[in-house]
């Protein structure tokens, strides 16, 4: 008997009871240890895979790779069934400059853009700097509110998470994260890890795009939007390298503007730019997506026609110099003035042999030996074979 606080005697415990008692206390801390070593293995290989994917991300080095290895890795690494990215752009220059530097759109149909921060589906009222930064929002799929930002998501998406992807406090878009698991993003859960997670994404996708950016404007021209001397004379030796090894043929053409002074003497240098732009505007539109148009510069342009012979070039230049010649060009209500160009056209055989410098150098040289014969033979014209 053992006396109790009340002055009680209470009835000794059978010992074999509590050996029994002990034993089941034992197992179930065994249990309880042996979940949280589980549960600590889990979080270290979480942490580590995530690691791996900071690092990965980190060192991507263009807009496609990033936005690739988030598609990619981290619907595995989070045990996540979408995952889909928001961004905002606002005179649409992010698309503009990363289909000029050849990014396809189609291979990340995860990837959405929005105009404005309010198409992002946080609810931020009026903002300004001081308005304070939108939490993620996490919640119950709703297809009526959700499909949008869901485009790739399997049928059966549960529970969602919205998060706003900041940059200085300024919102560059959100990441989408989609689980087909009801429990997975309740608004209860805490939302620390996550955060982190696209504060970093936040950080990759501003460098790559600001990088792409540099890239498009040290290969474009910042007239014509066209791309330079620089792009091209690169583009060229990849092209020779790829036509001889597919063994398809490519063109070069040299179009110059005639008696371009005389334009600029007429309507000025500001009319003369925008004489620049227009042709530039109307070359482009007689050249397949996959050829390459630059301003060398002045009134001089050079286009690339990638698997075209000289007689289908010298087709394609033939409806350059018409489509320049055959309209004027109106720069005001009360001022249009004709415009003609000339062009050299000339074609790599694909069986050339020697180093592709002196190949592209040959090919310069002999479309601009072409476009002045175009000059001497009266311009307006298209020459691709030196007569006689
Ligand atoms: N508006 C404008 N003019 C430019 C630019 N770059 C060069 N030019 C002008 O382009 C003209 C080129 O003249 P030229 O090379 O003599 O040739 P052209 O008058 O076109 O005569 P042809 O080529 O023989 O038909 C010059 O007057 C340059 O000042 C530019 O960026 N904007």
């Amino acid at each position: 008997m053992t006396q109790t606080a009340t002055g009680k005697l209470a009835p000794q415990a059978d010992p074999a009871d509590q050996v029994k008692e002990l034993a089941a206390e034992n197992r179930a801390l065994r249990a309880r240890m042996a979940y949280l070593l589980e549960q600590a293995e889990r979080n270290h290989s979480i942490m580590t895979r995530h690691q791996a994917f900071d690092l990965e991300i980190v060192s991507a080095s263009n807009f496609p790779e990033l936005v690739g290895t988030i598609f990619r890795v981290l619907p595995i690494i989070s045990e996540l069934d979408s995952v889909t990215l928001t961004l905002v752009d606002e005179d649409a220059d992010i698309r503009t400059v990363m289909l000029k530097l050849d990014v396809v759109f189609e291979d990340f149909p995860g990837l959405q853009f929005v105009e404005n921060i309010n198409g992002l589906g946080f609810d931020l009222g009026r903002r300004n700097a001081y308005s304070p930064t939108p939490k993620p929002i996490l919640g119950m799929y709703d297809a009526q509110r959700h499909a949008a930002t869901f485009p790739t998501a399997p049928s059966g998406l549960q529970s969602v998470a919205l998060v706003p992807l900041l940059r200085n406090r300024r919102i560059i878009g959100s990441l989408n994260l989609g689980s087909c698991d009801p429990t997975r993003f309740t608004p209860s859960l805490g939302t620390d890890f996550i955060e982190h997670m696209a504060s970093i994404i936040a950080i990759c996708l501003e460098n790559v795009i600001s990088n792409e950016m540099l890239k498009y404007i040290g290969l474009t021209d910042s007239l014509t939007g066209v791309y330079n001397r620089r792009y091209i004379d690169r583009r060229l030796l990849e092209e020779i390298a790829r036509a001889r090894r597919q063994q398809y043929p490519i063109s070069f053409m040299y179009i110059d503007i005639d008696h371009f002074k005389r334009v600029n003497d007429t309507v000025g240098h500001g009319g003369g730019d925008e004489v620049l732009r227009e042709v530039s505007a109307r070359i482009k539109n007689e050249l397949r997506t996959s050829d390459a148009l630059a301003r060398f510069g002045g009134e001089e342009f050079v286009a690339l026609l990638i698997n075209a012979n000289l007689d289908s070039a010298a087709f394609v230049a033939e409806r350059i110099r018409a489509s320049v010649a055959n309209s004027m060009i109106v720069l005001s209500p009360e001022l249009r003035l004709s415009v003609t160009v000339s062009i050299g056209v000339a074609s790599l055989d694909p069986a050339a042999d020697g180093e592709a410098e002196a190949i592209a150098r040959e090919l310069i040289a002999r479309a601009d030996e072409l476009l002045y014969a175009a000059k001497d033979g009266g311009r307006n014209r298209v020459v691709s074979l030196l007569p006689g």
